[in-house]
C-alpha cells in the first residue's frame, strides 16, 4: 500500500518546520524533538474530534501552524483561514501552503482584534491566550451556531471558572491524549454573561 497523501504532507511539513525553526522560532527549540509526538499529535486529535463539524474553519494565532496546518492537511477541501500577526511566521505559513499544494487554506497577517468579523463555523486556538481573552476573540469571529475548539493546558478548569465571570457558553471538554491533564474545550452558544 502506498504512503497516503496526508502522511506525505505531514512529513514535508515537519521538514519545513525543522528547516526554518532556527531562523524564525516557530516552536520552542526544546520541543523540536517532540514535533510528531506533541505538536502534531495534539493537532491530529483535534482533527479527529472535529472531523464531522461542518463549515469553514479559522485558526487564531497559528504560529508555526498548530493546529491550522495539520487541519488543512487532514481536510484539504476545508476553507481554512489562519490568523497570525507575526510577519515572518505568516510568510512561513504561506510558504507551507504553497509547497504542500493546499489552495483552500489562506493566511491573514493581522492582529485578531483588527480582522473584520469572520463569521466562522469553527474556530481553533492553541497556546494563544488565557480563556477569558480567548472568549473575546471567539465572540468576535464565531458565527451564532459555530463551535470553538480551544486547546488548553492543565489549568483549564480554573480558566473556565474565570471565563464564566464574563461569558456564558456551553462546554464539552475532551481529555487530551498527549497529556491527561490537558483538554480540548468544545464551546458553543457563546454570549456575554
Ligand atoms: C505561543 S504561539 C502558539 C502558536 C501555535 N498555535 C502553537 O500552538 O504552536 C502564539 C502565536 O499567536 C500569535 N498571536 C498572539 N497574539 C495575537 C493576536 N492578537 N493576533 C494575531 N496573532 C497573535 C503570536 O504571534 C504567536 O505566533
Amino acid at each position: 500500500m502506498g504512503v497516503s497523501r496526508e502522511t506525505e504532507r505531514l512529513a514535508a511539513y515537519v521538514g519545513l518546520l525543522r528547516k526554518w525553526n532556527p531562523a524564525i522560532n516557530l516552536i520552542a527549540p526544546s520541543t523540536v524533538e517532540q514535533i510528531e509526538t506533541r505538536h502534531i499529535a495534539d493537532s491530529l486529535q483535534l482533527a479527529e474530534i472535529a472531523e464531522n463539524s461542518p463549515g469553514n474553519w479559522v485558526d487564531l494565532g497559528s504560529g508555526g501552524g498548530f493546529p491550522g496546518v495539520v487541519m488543512a492537511i487532514m481536510r484539504p477541501e476545508l476553507q481554512l483561514t489562519m490568523v497570525e500577526s507575526d510577519q515572518r511566521k505568516a510568510a512561513f505559513l504561506r510558504n507551507v501552503l504553497r509547497e504542500l499544494a493546499l489552495p483552500h487554506a489562506r493566511v491573514l497577517c493581522k492582529r485578531i482584534e483588527a480582522v473584520d468579523r469572520l463569521d466562522a463555523a469553527n474556530i481553533s486556538a492553541r497556546a494563544l491566550a488565557p480563556l477569558p481573552q480567548l472568549m473575546a476573540y471567539v465572540d468576535r469571529h464565531l458565527s451564532a451556531s459555530g463551535t470553538a475548539w480551544l486547546m488548553k493546558g492543565r489549568n483549564w478548569q480554573d480558566e473556565v471558572a474565570q471565563a464564566r465571570t464574563d461569558w456564558k457558553f456551553e462546554l464539552k471538554p475532551h481529555q487530551s491524549t498527549t497529556d491527561p491533564d490537558a483538554a480540548i474545550l468544545e464551546i458553543t452558544e457563546v454570549r456575554h454573561a
